[in-house]
């Protein structure tokens, strides 16, 4: 039946009074550290922890809750760490209604107060409406914004308009260790009668403006190794006689990538998706203040000038960006050794049709013939390490609309439809596996800062974030009625 008249209303001013008890629970939340990239005991063990805590607040709304074990993670120095538990949660069963699968991870990147940060890192703290605090944007908050807007239906004890589905990994900073076998595994039985799947795990590109993401890029990570022992030299006794394998290095990063950004690779663009007419359009509606990304990202200038070009060469380009070198001397000082073994490291990021293994011998053709010009005496390895294919949904599913609906109603306004220039592994996994519509239904201001230093959810974002995840709900359901 369709929900009473004024439910919103009721819904976004239950939302508002429970502010400051939202924030609190973002702060408990935030509190445990959970960190899943540096592989110790104790961070494994607040892992453990917070995905605990995280099955008890679901189990509490009612929900049957599934913490399944996948076992435990090798380490490249033999340690063995558990991988904590992947939360599987299920929240009404009725037929009639649409069933929606919420994906989120609780795990985070590392942080310390000495990098740099203004605020104790673990400890959420409020200036100025901005939430500092390690995962408040990424990705605790917008889970907590999920799970905050299905507990107003509750307390109003209104009936949930759809059936939920949680999948909370505490892996995600780490590759997402074991999540791709068990999508595998529970096809058939957890993900069946799922219709929607929806992902919030990005950001805008505005910091007022909402939007729904369509796509990420893949990424194709590469690793040379240029060797001609296993020990270093001095650069005395052997500079000037010897092919030194950071000069054959230095060479083979050279011829990648041109000062204009444009990939060197031959064919490597072969397979991008042609530029039609109607796609250009999309970008001239995104609201990107270029100028004042540029000023907040602290760049004299971008390769482009236009918000356009900018977003085409973030989106629906490939890029090719040198990480680093293993092996170099990277320490202050003058000291004048000539390393023996060095391995470099660089990835493209993929658009849509690039393939993987296609990019792979395009590579490594192309660094075979640049090493053999240089008639070096040093071997030359390259391997292709990662291979994640890049996401593309079908923006006229109708979560799309409901999700369009929903904003207009929370925020006034039509969102951006935009793309995401990094890689969300799981949509695809998703999108392959399961076979449903994907969509990704950010929170966070393009400010935010994931990853980095003085993260911060907005009070503001998080709170209508959680009235724009109830509104969905309905909108999703009147798609079924
Ligand atoms: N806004 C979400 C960003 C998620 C993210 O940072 N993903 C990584 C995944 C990755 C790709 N290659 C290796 N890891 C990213 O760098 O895009
Ligand atoms: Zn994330
Ligand atoms: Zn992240």
């Amino acid at each position: 039946s369709s929900p009473p008249a004024g439910l919103l209303e009721k819904l976004f001013q239950y939302i508002d009074l429970q502010q400051d008890a939202f924030v609190q629970t973002l702060k408990d939340w935030v509190a445990i550290e959970s960190d899943s990239v540096q592989p110790t005991p104790r961070f494994r063990r607040e892992l453990c922890r917070m995905m605990a805590v995280a099955a008890d607040k679901l189990r509490r709304l009612g929900a049957s809750v599934d913490s399944v074990d996948t076992g435990s993670q090798q380490l490249p120095d033999g340690q063995s760490l558990p991988i904590p538990p992947i939360i599987l949660a299920e929240l009404g069963n009725g037929p009639k209604k649409p069933t929606v699968c919420f994906y989120g991870h609780l795990d985070v990147q590392p942080a310390a107060r000495g990098d740099g940060w203004l605020t104790e890192p673990y400890v959420l703290t409020e200036v100025d409406g901005k939430l500092y605090g390690r995962g408040a944007t990424d990705n605790k908050g917008p889970v907590l914004a999920w799970i905050n807007a299905v507990s107003t239906f509750q307390a109003l004890e209104q009936d949930l308009p759809v059936n939920i589905k949680f999948i909370l990994e505490g892996m995600e900073e780490a590759g997402s260790v074991a999540l791709e076998e068990l999508v595998q595994k529970e096809k058939d039985r957890f993900f069946s009668g799922v219709d929607y799947i929806v992902i919030s795990d990005n950001l805008w590109v505005s910091r007022r403006k909402p939007a729904v993401t369509y796509g990420t890029r893949g990424n194709s990570y590469f690793t040379v190794e240029v060797k001609c022992r296993d020990q270093d030299f001095h650069s005395g006794t052997f500079g000037g006689i010897l092919n030194e394998p950071m000069a054959d290095l230095v060479a083979l990063l050279g011829s990648l990538v041109d000062s204009s950004g444009h990939i060197l690779i031959p064919g490597i663009y072969d397979h991008v998706a042609s530029l039609t007419e109607e796609e250009k359009n999309i970008y001239k509606s995104i609201d990107l203040d270029l100028e004042e990304y540029r000023n907040s990202s602290q760049v004299k200038k971008f390769l482009f000038d236009t918000k356009e070009e900018v977003l085409m060469h973030l989106w629906r380009y490939p890029s090719l960006s040198i990480h680093g070198i293993e092996g170099a001397f990277d320490e202050p000082g003058a000291k004048t050794v000539i390393p023996g073994r060095v391995v470099g490291k660089f990835s493209i990021r993929l658009v849509p049709h690039m393939n993987a293994s296609v990019v792979e011998k395009q590579v490594k053709h192309h660094l075979e013939d640049v090493f053999s010009k240089r008639n070096s005496s040093n071997q030359m390895a390259v391997s292709m390490v990662l291979g994640l294919p890049p996401w593309i949904a079908n923006i006229n599913d109708s979560q799309y609309l409901a999700a369009k609906r929903a904003i207009r109603t929370v925020f006034g306004t039509d969102p951006d439809m935009i793309r995401d220039g990094s890689t969300i592994p799981i949509a695809r996994i998703f999108q392959e596996i399961i076979g449903k519509s994907v969509m990704m239904l950010p929170l966070g201001a393009v400010d935010d800062g994931e990853h980095s230093q003085n993260e911060k959810i907005n009070r503001w974002n998080y709170i209508e974030g959680s009235k724009l995840f109830a509104a969905f709900f309905l909108e999703l359901a009147k798609l079924h009625e």
